[in-house]
Parts: C-alpha cells; sequence; structure tokens
C-alpha cells in the first residue's frame, strides 16, 4: 500500500510541468486525476469483492497487484517519447481535443491502476480482519494507514526532486518510472509471500481459511448487505467523511495560496503536514481502540474536528490570515483524519458477517469512489459559481467550497451519532475493545462449559 498510495500521487506536484511538457490544461488534468475511480464506480470494485470472498486473499492480492503494475506501465508509456509524438498520439488527440493523447492514455492507466489499488485495499482490510481477529486488529489497519500516509508525504518529497534527477530538463518519465519500478517489486514481494504462505500452510496442515467450507460466500449475501441499515450507515458516514478529506489534500495547497497570499511551494509545506500528523497518530489510536475500546466516539469527535477545521478554513482564515493559524487547524485536521479511519475499517468486522466481509469493505469502498469521484468535480463547480469573472488564480474565494466541506462533517456526524445510539440499544461491540481481556475470555470460557 505504501507504494501504491506513493503511484497514486507521484504527477500531484508535477501539474505544471505537465501542462508546459504535454499541453495537459487544468481540466485534462482534473479528468485525469478523476480517472482512478471510474471503473470503480462502473462495478469492478463490487466485482473485486466477489472476487476476495470466493478467491481468498492469495488469488485476489496477486491479481490487484498485477493491475497496478499494468496499469502504471500504460501510464508510463503514456508520457514517455516512445508514445508521445507518434501517429497513435496524433489519433487520440484528434478528438475531444480538451484532453491531449497522452492525458487520454494515461488516464486509462489510471483506471486500470484504480481498480488494483482499491482491491488491493479491500484485500488488506480483510486479511488484517483475519489475522488479527481479537488482538490487535485497530493498531495493525492504524500501522498499514499509516504506511499509506507516509507513501504520500514521501512522494510529494521526492517526485519533483526526482523530475530534475537526470539534469538537463526536468522531466515527468523519471518519477514515473521510479514509482512504477516500485510497484513491480511489490508484486514480486507479494507473489513471494503467497509462496511461504501456501508452504507454511502444507507443513502446519492448516488452511488460511481462505475459502473454507463453512464460511462459504453466496451472491444474495451482496444483496443482503445493500438491505442491511447498519451497513448504509456505515457507507454514508465513510463516503461523506471522506469527500470532504482526500479532494480537499488536492485543492488544499490553492486554498492557502488564495487565502494566505503564498507560494505554491509554502503553501504545499503547509500541506504535507496533514497526512504527517495522521500518519503518527492512527497506529497509537488504533491501539487505544484495541485496548480500551470507544470506536464510535471516535466517529464522532473526528467529525466535529472536521467540522470545526473547515469552518475555519471557509470564515476564519480569509478574515485572519496566518499562516500559524492555518498550521494549527492542518494540525487538527491530521487529528481527524487519524481518529476516524482508525475506528472506522476495525468497526466493519465487529458488524458484519466474516463470511462476506470482502463484499462489505468493497461496497463500502464503492460508495466512497463515487464520492471521491463525484465530489472534486462538484467542488470546480461551486468553486467556479462562487467567483465569476475571476480569473486569477490567487484571487478565487474558497468560503462555499469549503462550507459545502464543513456541510459534509455535519452529515457525517449525524452518522456517527446514529451509530452510536444503535450499538448503544443493539450492543454491536463499537465501543467494546478489540482485545478480550483475560477476565472476560475467562467468563466466555466458563459460559461455554456450563452449556
Ligand atoms: C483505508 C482507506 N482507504 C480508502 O479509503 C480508499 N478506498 C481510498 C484511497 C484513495 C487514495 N487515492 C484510507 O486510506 O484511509
Amino acid at each position: 500500500m505504501f507504494f501504491a498510495y506513493m503511484f497514486v500521487d507521484v504527477m500531484s506536484p508535477l501539474q505544471e510541468l505537465l501542462e508546459v511538457r504535454l499541453g495537459w490544461s487544468p481540466t485534462a488534468f482534473g479528468n485525469y486525476a478523476g480517472a482512478e475511480y471510474m471503473l470503480n464506480v462502473f462495478g469492478f470494485l463490487i466485482v473485486a469483492g466477489i472476487i476476495l470472498d470466493k478467491m481468498g486473499v492469495r488469488f485476489t492480492g496477486t491479481l490487484s497487484a498485477s493491475l497496478m503494475v499494468g496499469g502504471a506501465v500504460i501510464k508510463l508509456y503514456a508520457i514517455s517519447p516512445l508514445f508521445v509524438g507518434t501517429a497513435f498520439d496524433g489519433w487520440l488527440s484528434s478528438w475531444w481535443t480538451a484532453m491531449p493523447g497522452s492525458a487520454k492514455l494515461a488516464a486509462l492507466g489510471f483506471m486500470i491502476f484504480g481498480c488494483g489499488c482499491e482491491m488491493a485495499g479491500i484485500t488488506v482490510s480483510k486479511a488484517i480482519a483475519r489475522w488479527f481477529d481479537g488482538k490487535e486488529m485497530a493498531l495493525a489497519m492504524g500501522c498499514e494507514m499509516a504506511l499509506a500516509r507516509l507513501g504520500v508525504f514521501a512522494v510529494f518529497s521526492l517526485s519533483p526532486r526526482l523530475s530534475q534527477a537526470l539534469g538537463g530538463d526536468p522531466s515527468v518519465v523519471v518519477p514515473v518510472a521510479f514509482c512504477t519500478v516500485l510497484l513491480l517489486i511489490g508484486l514480486i514481494c507479494f507473489i513471494v509471500f503467497t509462496v511461504m504462505d501456501r508452504t507454511l500452510d502444507r507443513q502446519t496442515g492448516v488452511g488460511s481459511g481462505e475459502t473454507s467450507s463453512e464460511e462459504e460466500f453466496k451472491l444474495s449475501d451482496v444483496g443482503g448487505l445493500f438491505r442491511s441499515r447498519l451497513f448504509w450507515i456505515i457507507a454514508l458516514l465513510c463516503v461523506l467523511y471522506y469527500s470532504a478529506i482526500f479532494p480537499f489534500q488536492r485543492f488544499g495547497t490553492n486554498m492557502l495560496q488564495c487565502n494566505l497570499g503564498i507560494s505554491a511551494e509554502t503553501a504545499a509545506d503547509l500541506l504535507r503536514w496533514f497526512p504527517i500528523g495522521a500518519l503518527m497518530l492512527t497506529p497509537p489510536l488504533g491501539y487505544c481502540l484495541d485496548k480500551f475500546g470507544r470506536g464510535a466516539t471516535m466517529l464522532i469527535l473526528g467529525s466535529l474536528l472536521l467540522i470545526g477545521c473547515h469552518l475555519v478554513f471557509a470564515l476564519l482564515l480569509p478574515a485572519v490570515p496566518s499562516q500559524i493559524l492555518a498550521l494549527v487547524t492542518i494540525l487538527v485536521l491530521g487529528v481527524s483524519f487519524a481518529l476516524v479511519p482508525a475506528a472506522l475499517w476495525p468497526s466493519v468486522p465487529k458488524v458484519m458477517d466474516k463470511r462476506y466481509l470482502g463484499s462489505a469493505y468493497s461496497l463500502i469502498f464503492w460508495v466512497q469512489n463515487i464520492g471521491l469521484f463525484g465530489v472534486p468535480i462538484l467542488f470546480g463547480n461551486v468553486l467556479a459559481a462562487s467567483n465569476a469573472g475571476v480569473t486569477d488564480p490567487m484571487e478565487y474565494d474558497y468560503t462555499n467550497p469549503m462550507l459545502m466541506f464543513a456541510g459534509f462533517g455535519v452529515l457525517a456526524l449525524i452518522f456517527a451519532l446514529w451509530l452510536k445510539i444503535l450499538d448503544t440499544r443493539k450492543h454491536y461491540g463499537l465501543e467494546a475493545p478489540n482485545i478480550a481481556s483475560d477476565t472476560a475470555v475467562e467468563a466466555a470460557e466458563a459460559e461455554s462449559a456450563e452449556e
């Protein structure tokens, strides 16, 4: 996941270079960025969940890593001199001219990569939920997410430097090639893991439970999930929360520039503390959740912090344009970005049947991907509508779009509160620790002995 998240954002700091070198306008760049979620939104993620529950972690993990490498190679080819300027490029550029041929082909590669990346995400979540059942599950998931956040931080720092690594003119090819090689290394590592895992199964005679018969998955389970109120509460909380997080990461630099009157570099330097805060806090918060519980409360607190931060960006920062205020708000938003993911993903196995855990994760990701695909477009339209006649990109008024993010936070908070109320009434265990205490285990054992 570290390499995958690096690849996701490898071109984010190179937007200007792509415009100069390959003629990608901001619209072309936006379309390319949205392509990551396109095939997932149109159903791939649902299929991915079924494949995961039917075929298991080893097969799905290898397939997802291969899709990521395949998509990455197409994207690398699209921006390389091997493609740019060829007859194929000429033909691709000749229709829908707002998107140059290289942007279209790179978007196709990114779509395929996005399928692999989200498929890997659900595979990892299901694997951790299985391996750490009754143990430090939230800590394990927190460490996985922290690695992913480190990947974002690493690529924002590395990508601009790698683009200059060969001397001479800066190049977009070098950073993308570097991250493609990392993905290939990731695929090889996963294949080695599957071989070792299979060998261990054979030696111990214990199945990994990948597709055991007592846990057989049925297609009707997917329909059942769609009819589950709890599923919808979690999925809607997830889409609303993340729609105010990942799109913010993309637009945040310019928002800070406009409010503070600073350069893109200074704004990016402020914004990169956002994943860093989450990186440092997600594992310890996961550990606390494992030990002491309070998952639903963490979701409420994280949503409250999200609302507060976006209100500051919308209303206070334009009136008090202080870099310290911006940094403090970014750090608090980082705390929120640690609280909610640390509590949300480990809550899923508590309320969903293990048999269709892969499908549950994939359907939640699917609903989330609809938001991640649509919200940046909505955000761009709200920004444009609120700034009619503004041509200087340093002069945008971000109040309305940031209020929109705060509104998503309010809705997420309502779902988090609903979840807590349901948990209090129906005892799903969302507020309970993941690690069963010795006394609880002894009590459970005594109970089953009596039976
Ligand atoms: C674990 C969780 N991952 C997701 O929510 C992914 N579906 C979306 C990742 C988007 C990266 N472009 C997370 O990262 O908190």
